[in-house]
């Protein structure tokens, strides 16, 4: 079996449009754009780059984009004070802290400050813990898209065998809660699994966020499985540059239904589900039924 390609860019583009529909449908009705503050702490290039792609992605869909970019010596107590002025700013629906934050930055206590009716990143522990429980609440954007992906490909997901591979608060946790809550019977795995590539082989859907390139390799995979790679690892090979996801891509897409490329499928969902959660957000805070993204 040759896999299918799934296109997370042109999916991404698909939801974008509407987005974009349902902004301005709610600057229409209110006066104002849905409002994303997106905060920066220190100057690392790649933060860089999602923070500025996530200002340009809101302003395209008719957002208005708040972007705070602090000195990496910024002390707890004032970003702590920007979170409250964000909180209190009728114009922001949404905040987001990039992570990683400095080393000497406490980022739960900061994730813990926001108002979880802003939590766009869906990482507050409330926005957890509602996502566990069944209850409507922001869920995180990587999972987010991860779930739009597969159901775009599989339809129903119910009692599809899952492994999510990694157990980061981010994406490994969220997502297994997600599939869960699909009715998969989800096997949640991690750098430590014993017998890992017995476990990947019973799956029919793989999530492989592990952090680790190419880990996963091909002959693992079961025949029509669909795999989604979250991994984006930088390697060099015979001098050039290569990203490459957690999934050993070409081996892997011999035996899969349907899988991620890395770039090009998971990432450009990540900042397209945050435009999707402070969509959400907006409508939420002025009690607006939520429009119909799609999704
Ligand atoms: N507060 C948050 N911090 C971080 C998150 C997050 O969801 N919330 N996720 C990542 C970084 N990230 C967005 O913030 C992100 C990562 C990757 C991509 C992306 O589009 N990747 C491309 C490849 C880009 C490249 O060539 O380097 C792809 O996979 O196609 C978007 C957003 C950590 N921090």
């Amino acid at each position: 079996m040759t896999a299918h390609i799934i296109d997370g860019k042109a999916f991404a583009a698909g939801l974008g449009d509407r987005i974009a529909e349902g902004a301005a449908a709610f600057a229409d009705r209110t006066g104002r754009a849905p409002g994303l503050a997106v905060v920066l702490v220190g100057s690392d290039p790649a933060s860089e780059i999602y923070v500025r792609s996530k200002g340009l992605m809101a302003r395209k869909l008719g957002m208005e984009s708040f972007e705070h970019t602090l000195p990496a010596e910024t002390t707890q107590d004032t970003l702590m004070a920007l979170i409250a002025e964000l909180n209190a700013n009728e114009a922001v629906d949404g905040i987001l802290v990039q992570l990683p934050l400095p080393d000497h930055l406490d980022s739960l206590q900061v994730i813990e400050a926001i108002d979880p009716a802003k939590d766009v990143d869906g990482l507050h522990p409330l926005s957890a813990g509602y996502l566990a429980s069944g209850l409507p609440g922001l869920v995180s954007c990587t999972p987010l898209g991860c779930l739009m992906l597969l159901k775009d490909q599989l339809g129903s997901l119910s009692g599809l065998d899952a492994i999510v591979v990694g157990r980061s608060i981010l994406v490994g946790k969220p997502m297994a809660q997600l599939l869960l809550a699909e009715n998969c019977t989800v096997t949640m795995a991690h750098s430590r699994t014993a017998d890992l590539a017995e476990k990947v082989g019973k799956a029919d859907i793989v999530v492989a966020a592990v952090g680790r390139a190419e880990m996963i390799k091909g002959d693992w995979i079961k025949d029509g499985a669909t795999v989604i790679d979250v991994g984006t690892s930088r390697v060099i090979r015979d001098g050039q540059k290569y990203l490459v996801g957690d999934v050993d891509f070409a081996a892997a897409s011999e035996k899969a239904r349907a899988i991620t490329p890395v770039p090009g499928g998971v990432g450009p969902m990540t900042i397209m589900t945050l435009m999707h959660n402070t969509l959400i957000a907006a409508y939420r805070r002025k009690n607006y039924p939520v429009p119909e993204l799609g999704a």
